[in-house]
C-alpha cells in the first residue's frame, strides 16, 4: 500500500479573523514580538526556553488553540502497530512523481496542457539522523501553493488563479545517500484567516515517512529571504534562531540548471539535538 501527500493545508485555515484585536500590520507584529517574547521566556510542556519545538498552543497561530492536543499521545507497540500500517516499496513511487512540472503519472501530477505558470525550481536535500548518517529509501511527499499562492483544495478561499498544469503534490524516495529531489515551481505567498492581512511566507510543506509509519513527521521548507518570516505566527512561535534557520533552504548555484531552473538546497535532520522542527500532531 502507498501512502497519499496530505493536501489538507487550506482545510485548516478555519478559523474566522473577526475577534483579532490587532488590526493594522505594526500591531499585529507587535502583537506576535511580544506573545513570542513571552514564549522565550516560558518552559510550556516542559521544553526549555529556546527548544527547537513551538509551542503546541501559540495564541498568535490562532488555530493552533483550537486544535493542539489535549491528551498525552496514546502508546502503542510499534511492532503491532506495524503489522498494519501503510508501507510501501520501490515499486509504489514512480520517478516521475518528484517532478510537479510535468504531466500526469499515477494520479499525481495532472498538466493538462502544458507547463505550470511560474518560477522552475529544483528543490534537493540529504535526510540524515540525529548522528549525522543517511535515511536511505525514505518516502518524502511534498504539497504546496501554485505560484499564484492557490491550493488546490475543495476549501480553498484564496480567488488566485488555479493552474490547470499544476496540482502541487509530489513524491520520491531518498536514494543510498539520503538525498532527494524534486522539480517544481516556486510558491506564492498564501493568504490565511489568521489575522488581518496574514500572509504566510511562500513555503513547501513535507511529509518525511522515516522507516515506519510511526516515525511520520510534517515540516515546512521556506525561501532565504523572505519578508513575511517577521509577520507569520507560525514561524515566529518558534523561539530557537537555529532552528528556525533550519527550515530555510539555501539558494544554491552549483543546482541552478542554465537557462532553465534555480536550484534550492535543503537538508533535513530527522532526530537528535539537531531535529527538524515538525508541525504538532493534530
Ligand atoms: O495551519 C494553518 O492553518 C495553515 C494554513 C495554511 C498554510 O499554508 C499552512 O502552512 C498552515
Amino acid at each position: 500500500m502507498s501512502t497519499t501527500p496530505r493536501t489538507d493545508a487550506a482545510e485548516e485555515t478555519a478559523v474566522p479573523s473577526s475577534d483579532a484585536t490587532a488590526t493594522t500590520q505594526e500591531e499585529i507584529s507587535a502583537e506576535i514580538a511580544e506573545i513570542a517574547a513571552q514564549a522565550a521566556q516560558a518552559t510550556p510542556d516542559g521544553q526549555p526556553s529556546g527548544a527547537r519545538q513551538p509551542r503546541i498552543d501559540y495564541p498568535p497561530y490562532r488555530s493552533s488553540i483550537l486544535r493542539h492536543p489535549t491528551k498525552d499521545p496514546r502508546h502503542v507497540d510499534p511492532e503491532t502497530i506495524e503489522r498494519v500500517a501503510p508501507c510501501f516499496g520501490h515499486r509504489d513511487v514512480h520517478p516521475l512523481e518528484a517532478d510537479l512540472t510535468i504531466g500526469a503519472h499515477a494520479g499525481t501530477n495532472s498538466a493538462v496542457s502544458g507547463e505550470p505558470i511560474g518560477e522552475r525550481i529544483t528543490v534537493t536535500g540529504r535526510i540524515v539522523d540525529g548522528d549525522g548518517r543517511p535515511v536511505a529509501g525514505q518516502l518524502v511527499e511534498i504539497w504546496q501553493a501554485n505560484a499564484a499562492g492557490r491550493y488546490v483544495h475543495k476549501n480553498e478561499q484564496h480567488p488566485a488563479p488555479l493552474d490547470p498544469n499544476f496540482t502541487g503534490v509530489g513524491r520520491c524516495l531518498t536514494d543510498a545517500n539520503g538525498d532527494y529531489r524534486f522539480r517544481t515551481i516556486k510558491p506564492g505567498p498564501y493568504p490565511w484567516g489568521n489575522h488581518r492581512n496574514a500572509w504566510r511566507p511562500a513555503h513547501i510543506h513535507f511529509s518525511l515517512f522515516g522507516n515506519a509509519f510511526t516515525q511520520r513527521l510534517v515540516t515546512q521548507m521556506y525561501f532565504p529571504g523572505d519578508p513575511l518570516f517577521a509577520l507569520d505566527p507560525i514561524y515566529q512561535a518558534i523561539t530557537d534562531q537555529k532552528a528556525r534557520d533550519a527550515l530555510v533552504a539555501t539558494y544554491d548555484h552549483d543546482r541552478t540548471v542554465p537557462d532553465f531552473s534555480m536550484g534550492y538546497r535543503w537538508d533535513i535532520v530527522l532526530t537528535g539535538s539537531g531535529r527538524i522542527w515538525t508541525e504538532p500532531e493534530k
